[in-house]
């Protein structure tokens, strides 16, 4: 199906839209209905209709109803590529969500103390201030590594050796949340936190559940330390989300989402998504929802699905 067509089948509203050239304006003048909340497409969701280009991806997205996008991996993009991605979003009048600022899965990098490794985590929140700047990023997402288990010392084996306690290497990621914090205040930027599920994507790493990252912001006590709850992660690790949203709420700055099993598109698994995107909206949440998950069908067709999924969980 073509875009217009799939526009005109969908009902899209008549909004006049202009990006780039009159006539492509006017080919491209219906623009659908914005969502309630800022759900944010990444990279290649919508492949298959908008093509290769990031930015068409972005004006396919706008089209449809999106008012946000997600670029996990814009930290690695060239100035120029930064530069005219930001472009293209303020012409959409879109907002820029997350990218990835620091993440380790499977070293004790922020719970155990290493100079060497530390240096490295602020080396790289430095250069993620000048990125979130060029492109108008607020968020930053960090995965603060894995608990002191798994490390590749020749001491540690299966049965035993050394291992730092468990208080220790909390008062350890708390230091370091602090240092970090510290780069990022004086920009006005958020290092969002983000618990990951050890049961079907990482395991052993240090963040896992929610109230560990609630404590975690509490004793960092900054404005630029909150949380990243993924939907997706913590039904896995702990389920029972509209509690534990409203119990970590304060610190809560960013959601993403997916369903589960299989992190596909709302209405895949066995989230009630109409009902947890309804509560999230009832407590005044203007952020991003980043829609960090695959689509369960290939091709055109798929990412009609995903869009109808976005409208379905929307309808509240
Ligand atoms: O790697 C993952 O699973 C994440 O959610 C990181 O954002």
């Amino acid at each position: 199906m073509q875009r217009r067509d799939f526009l005109a089948a969908t009902g899209a509203a008549s909004t006049a839209f202009a990006f780039g050239n009159a006539a492509s304006s006017a080919q491209e003048s219906k623009k659908s209905k914005p969502f309630q909340l800022k759900y944010a497409p990444h990279v290649n969701t919508f492949k298959q209709s908008a093509g290769n280009d990031i930015v068409d991806q972005m004006k396919f997205a706008a089209d449809h109803g999106f008012t946000a996008w997600e670029d996990n991996g814009m930290l690695k993009r060239s100035a120029e590529e930064q530069n005219r991605i930001a472009k293209a979003m303020s012409q959409l009048n879109m907002q820029m969500g997350v990218f990835v600022a620091y993440a380790s899965f499977d070293e004790p990098v922020f719970a155990v103390k290493n100079e060497d490794k530390w240096s490295e985590v602020l080396e790289a929140i430095k250069a993620s201030v000048e990125v979130a700047k060029r492109t108008n990023v607020k968020w930053m997402t960090v995965v603060p590594g894995s608990v002191d288990q798994q490390g590749n010392s020749e001491n540690w084996n299966r049965y035993g050796g050394p291992r730092l306690a468990e208080g220790y290497q909390t008062a350890n990621v708390i230091e370091l949340l602090k240092r970090c914090s510290a780069i990022l205040e004086p920009h006005d930027l958020v290092m969002v936190l983000e618990p990951l599920n050890w049961y079907a994507n990482h395991g052993g790493t240090f963040l896992s559940r929610s109230d560990q990252a609630y404590a975690l912001c509490k004793a960092v006590d900054s404005p630029s330390c909150k949380i990243l709850f993924d939907i997706y992660h913590q039904q896995i690790t702990e389920g029972n989300l509209i509690p534990n949203i409203d119990a970590c709420w304060d610190e809560i700055a960013y959601f993403q989402s997916g369903d589960n099993p299989g992190r596909k598109e709302p209405g895949t698994g066995e989230i009630n998504y109409r009902n947890v995107f309804k509560h999230i909206h009832s407590k005044g949440f203007e952020g991003i929802i980043g829609m960090e998950h695959g689509n369960s069908i290939k091709g055109k067709e798929g990412e009609q699905a995903v869009i109808q999924a976005y409208r379905d969980a929307d309808a509240f």
